[in-house]
């Protein structure tokens, strides 16, 4: 019975509405064990008819039958699935993937199978074995010769074990020698029981076949049997075919990669520079932010509120306008801002606030510490309380009663070397504290250095021991009532609902407090922070938007460099998909690489900028990038390089694969 029957088949190209006949109604069927050449003028429509053979081509007229099963329909899957299991190809310009070696070559055709990675590897062998090429397994096929290379194309065309190998000019570019050498491995495939069709210009190669078919005017004008047809004594295929398996097309697609490796570090580069800096500029807000918290924590606890009298009449001023007000009293030292003890129990009753600790917040006149000879001016005197943090002491403890916190300033201008040792020292304090309406109160006073704070321009005031200044204070009738209090909340959770049900508290109409709170500084900082270290971030994720552009011209450039490639792979068996997919994974696989290019710059980058700084800012990590961030950029560096990849990969995947192949 016959391998493949073609029955009646027209084809016609068009050219607008111009319909130019090639093939014209043409019937020819072919046996097992055959060597076929087709002959014929140039342009007579040989290469349409292997087009139609070789399911490249669906669009013509007429039945196809192949093993007496009629090809079923002509859609695409079914031609891949044809060419796949029953077709090997053999090209006159030999057709091999010039980036990939011998052995991979074959290897292409065995990966459309269900053997074994080591099984694909071990038959690949044995062809290049069977045409001579073992020892040449290794090399790339421009360090092969012209009869080499047709005869890796031929071990490739028998890799599948198809029952049709198709040969378009096979010896048309080589020597007489290799084209002796060829003809017989070809001879020898159809003694195996394969049918070779041989499309030749050549009476030599027609003469070295069992039969000769003539093509003129699209039909078939004679077909002359030269030799009977070998014997089939065809084995069954111990192998299934099959489409390409996702691990193929990622072993096919990172191959390609690394062979491109030069183009790709270039774009990775590219986007790397565009991952870096968007996580850079993160890093930087997160850093800062942290760094603004530690400097603003490490003065004052924001967890704890600092409550002050309310003293306006007008209960609609906000809190910040109100505390305006009660400052401006305060500095007068004005009974009006002293907190009573009626007051504040009333904090303490507030669920969450577990203690309230009464405090001075004081601006004397003309206030000097002396030591020895040394004496320097402060603006400010208040009492130790939850809002000074331990960490806020570089040595000694928090001061008792006729203690005192000096800023370490006052310590360093008394000895540079051994300021550490001004605790445990006593100093004097002199000081005038305004009343309202009369003439300020001189108090002077001796008290022990308990501990030694560092000062800032922020915070540059000494602090007492609220019990010993009350005392002070009374002693010199002066209000001896805090202005200030400080309730200590549970969980920081807390504060917010905290501080407004204190802001809430009234007394005849009238709220009793103002309320000041470090943490309420922190957030419109943390926020500004945050938006600054976004908007550059944007900016600099501008750049991923050209790495965009910049992958997807250079994905079209691979497309068109790589057109014969993809009708290599296609006239093997691959499908649309396939194609698709190559380019996809491939796509993708740098959007990776540049993504961990870009992290591992960035984190290189991080190490030397904060080690850089370290010294100006008391070791602390200006630049700190975030897992989120990592995880971010890998994420938008894969989605980038799938976006970019999706056009050029599908203009790939809708190649026709007869232009493809034609393509030089
Ligand atoms: N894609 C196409 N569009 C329009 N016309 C085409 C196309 N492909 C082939 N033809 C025309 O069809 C005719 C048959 O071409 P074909 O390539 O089958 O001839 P051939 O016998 O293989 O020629 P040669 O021996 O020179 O390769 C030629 O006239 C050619 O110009």
């Amino acid at each position: 019975m016959s391998i493949l029957e073609l029955k009646n088949i027209k084809k016609s190209y068009f050219l607008g509405k111009e319909e130019f006949p090639v093939l014209t109604g043409l019937d020819v069927s072919f046996d097992r064990g055959d060597f076929i050449s087709i002959l014929g003028e140039s342009g007579g429509g040989k290469s349409t008819l292997m087009n139609i053979i070789g399911g490249l081509d669906n669009k013509y007229d007429g039945e196809v039958k192949v093993g007496g099963v009629k090809q079923a329909d002509k859609n695409l899957r079914a031609m891949d699935e044809y060419r796949r299991d029953t077709i090997g190809f053999i090209f006159q310009s030999f057709n091999l993937v010039s980036y990939l070696s011998v052995l991979d070559n074959v290897l292409i055709s065995l990966k459309m199978t269900n053997l074994s990675h080591k099984a694909q590897i071990k038959k690949a062998e044995e062809l290049l074995k069977q045409v001579g090429l073992l020892e040449h397994k290794k090399k790339n096929p421009n360090q092969l010769s012209g009869g080499q290379k047709q005869r890796v194309a031929i071990a490739r065309a028998l890799a599948n074990d198809p029952d049709i190998i198709l040969a378009d000019e096979p010896t048309g570019a080589l020597d007489s020698q290799n084209t002796r050498d060829v003809l017989e491995i070809l001879s020898d495939i159809a003694k195996s029981g394969k049918t070779v069709i041989v499309v030749t210009h050549s009476q030599e190669v027609a003469d070295y076949g069992t039969r000769i078919v003539h093509l003129a005017d699209g039909q078939i004008i004679s077909d002359e049997r030269i030799k009977p047809a070998y014997e089939s004594k065809l084995k069954t295929r111990e192998f299934k075919t099959r489409a390409l398996s996702f691990s193929a097309k990622s072993r096919m697609a990172t191959q390609h990669f690394l062979h491109n490796w030069k183009q790709n570090l270039m774009i990775m580069i590219g986007v790397a520079i565009g991952l870096f800096s968007v996580m850079f500029f993160l890093g930087l807000g997160n850093g800062a932010k942290g760094y603004m918290n530690k400097m603003i924590t490490d003065l004052a606890n924001p967890n704890v509120p600092m409550v002050l009298k309310r003293v306006t009449e007008d209960n609609k001023k906000s809190n910040e306008e109100a505390m305006g007000e009660t400052q401006q009293l305060a500095v007068t030292n004005s009974p009006k801002v002293a907190i009573s003890d009626a007051l504040v129990t009333k904090v303490e009753k507030i669920k969450y606030v577990t203690k309230v600790e009464k405090a001075f917040d004081v601006l004397p006149v003309e206030l000097t510490a002396t030591i020895g000879k040394v004496t320097e001016s402060f603006p400010e005197i208040q009492t130790w309380n939850n809002t000074n943090t331990a960490s806020s002491l570089l040595v000694g403890k928090k001061p008792s009663e006729n203690e005192v916190v000096i800023p370490d300033s006052l310590a360093k201008k008394w000895d540079k070397n051994n300021w550490r040792k001004m605790v445990g020292q006593t100093i004097h304090l002199a000081y005038k504290m305004p009343v309202e309406n009369g003439t300020p109160i001189s108090i002077s006073q001796d008290v022990k250095v308990s501990g030694i704070t560092k000062s800032s321009p922020a915070q540059n005031v000494l602090t007492l021991n609220f019990k010993s200044l009350s005392k002070t204070f009374k002693e010199n009738n002066l209000v001896s009532e805090p202005n200030l209090i400080v309730p200590t909340i549970d969980d920081s959770h807390h504060v917010d609902g905290v501080i407004k049900k204190i802001q809430a508290l009234e007394t005849d109409g009238h709220k009793d407090f103002v309320t000041f709170s470090v943490g309420a500084i922190l957030k419109p900082i943390n926020k500004i922070t945050s938006i600054v270290s976004i908007v550059l971030a944007l900016i600099a994720g501008i750049s991923l938007l050209v790495s965009l552009m910049m992958i997807i011209a250079t994905t079209y450039m691979s497309v068109a460099e790589r057109t014969k490639e993809i009708g290599i792979l296609r006239a093997l068996g691959a499908r649309r998909g396939d194609i698709r997919s190559l380019f996809v994974v491939e796509t993708v696989l740098l959007g990776f690489a540049s993504a961990v290019l870009g992290i591992i710059v960035a984190f290189i980058g991080q190490f030397g900028v904060n080690a850089a700084v370290s010294g100006l800012l008391d070791k602390f990590d200006i630049i700190q990038i975030s897992l989120a961030a990592v995880i971010g950029s890998v994420i938008v560096a894969i989605v980038i390089a799938l976006f970019a990849s999706l056009m050029p990969a599908g203009k790939a995947a809708k190649l026709n694969p007869i232009e493809a192949l034609s393509n030089d």
